[in-house]
């Protein structure tokens, strides 16, 4: 494993390493809690040492260790059983989609088959339903959410039993739903959306939270806080709005991993992905980082692609946890499937951008997801 923030030395070069951090915030803090731990010195020849060491690092500054991103992909991913059923791979909800966005939830849930899920839903707005479902017969679209400009005020709190209704019916079966890839902010239509997350949170059901998922719950953080199994997606916008929101502060990117940490911890322990040059993930407890080369464009629907990537996973992860021994040292489900939804993602945009180059788009790097799984878990 390898030790981010210029410390990815060998025990030989840390001296080096450690000098050339001597000037940050980070290193200082680092040097503090070394002494703390009345550690002397960096000796090359002391292993229980540089141990000490290297855990005070991490300890206190909360550095985040790279994660083991591939070996993480292969823990996890189930082997192809003819014995298995369909569903048993993973059944997917997305809740997203209306009359602006269509793309942002069709991206999310064919990413979510094309990595290996057996079935994908969409619960949308019946406006965006007939154009999610042209693009792909794969999908199996809900036209059950519905507007503020489509509903009367004194019909709103039946309409709000009705959704609830349908999506009582489906949602006990789903292995994970993904909450916001395109579901716009109508007051009316994010009201029952925060329904529908209590409702399910009694199930168990892991929820990964994107997009406009993201403004719902900074408003309103009842709805996830102390959910472990709840996993939010925020991009550069979304994460300041979360910082602002939960810690009254402003992003601070030379601390960004405790800031990250302590930020898990306050809303009870959900797991956060952090997007950005390097995906940050932290459940509180631990960070990690996923920091293989992606692609340069920067393209809209990429997060998209990761979010259905993640809920994927996160399934796989809890069922090989339940099932099995997992022969790497996390647990946490929500922290395993970030880091491989993370890494198949990046890996996935390196390859559409080798081929595409600048016009690469989301839909070309959602046709490398497969290529992408079969080269870190190949199927003969
Ligand atoms: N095809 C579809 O259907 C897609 C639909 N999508 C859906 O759209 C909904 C809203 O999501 P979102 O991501 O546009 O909202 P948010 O993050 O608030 O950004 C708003 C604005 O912030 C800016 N900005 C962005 N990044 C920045 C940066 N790094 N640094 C600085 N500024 C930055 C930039 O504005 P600019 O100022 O550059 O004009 C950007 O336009 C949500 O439901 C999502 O799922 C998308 O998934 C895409 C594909
Ligand atoms: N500067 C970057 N360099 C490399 N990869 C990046 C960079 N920024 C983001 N990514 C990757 O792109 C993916 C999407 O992140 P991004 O920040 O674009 O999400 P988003 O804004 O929510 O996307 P969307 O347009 O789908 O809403 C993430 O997996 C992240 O790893
Ligand atoms: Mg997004």
């Amino acid at each position: 494993m390898l030790i981010k923030h210029g410390l990815n030395c060998g025990f030989g070069a840390k001296k080096n390493c450690i000098f050339m951090l001597a000037s940050s915030a980070v290193l200082r803090r680092q040097q503090l809690v070394i002494r703390c731990l009345g550690v002397g010195g960096y000796s090359d020849h002391n292993t229980n040492t540089n141990q000490k060491i290297m855990q005070g690092i991490r300890f206190m500054s909360g550095a985040s260790l790279e994660a083991d991103a591939e070996n993480v992909v292969r823990a996890i991913t189930p082997t192809l059983d003819p014995n298995r059923h369909k569903g048993q791979a993973g059944k997917i909800a997305v809740i997203g989609g209306c009359r602006e966005y269509t793309g942002a939830p069709y991206f999310a849930a064919i990413s979510a088959l094309k990595i290996g899920a057996d079935l994908s839903h969409v619960f949308c707005t019946k406006d965006a339903a007939s154009v999610i479902k042209s693009y792909s017969p794969e999908l199996i679209v809900h036209p059950i959410l519905e507007e503020s400009y489509s509903v009367r005020d004194e019909d709103k709190s039946f309409i709000s039993e009705m959704v609830l209704g349908e999506v009582d019916k489906w949602m006990e079966r789903f292995d994970c739903l993904v909450v916001g890839p395109g579901l716009g902010r109508d007051p009316f239509l994010l009201d029952c959306v925060s329904k529908i997350i209590k409702h399910v949170r009694q199930f168990n059901v892991p929820i990964v939270i994107d997009g406009d998922g993201l403004f719902l719950i900074t408003n309103c953080l009842d709805l996830v806080s102390g959910y472990p199994l709840a996993v939010l997606t925020p991009n550069i916008n979304e994460y300041k709005r979360l910082v602002q929101k939960v810690l009254s502060c402003e992003v601070n990117d030379e601390d960004a991993h405790e800031q990250l940490l302590s930020l898990a911890k306050r809303i009870g322990g959900v797991t956060i992905l952090r997007k950005g040059k390097s995906d940050l993930i932290s459940d509180g407890e631990t960070v990690e980082s996923v920091s293989i080369y992606g692609s340069p464009r920067r393209c809209g629907g990429q997060g998209d692609i990761l979010s259905g990537s993640v809920a994927v996973f996160l399934s796989w992860a809890r069922h090989v946890i339940t099932s099995e021994n997992l022969s790497i040292s996390s647990k946490n489900p929500t922290m395993l499937g970030c880091i491989a939804g993370s890494t198949l993602m990046r890996k996935a945009a390196s390859f559409a951008f080798e081929n595409k180059k600048r016009s690469t788009l989301t839909t070309d790097i959602i046709e490398c997801l497969g290529r992408s799984l079969q080269d870190i878990c190949p199927v003969p």
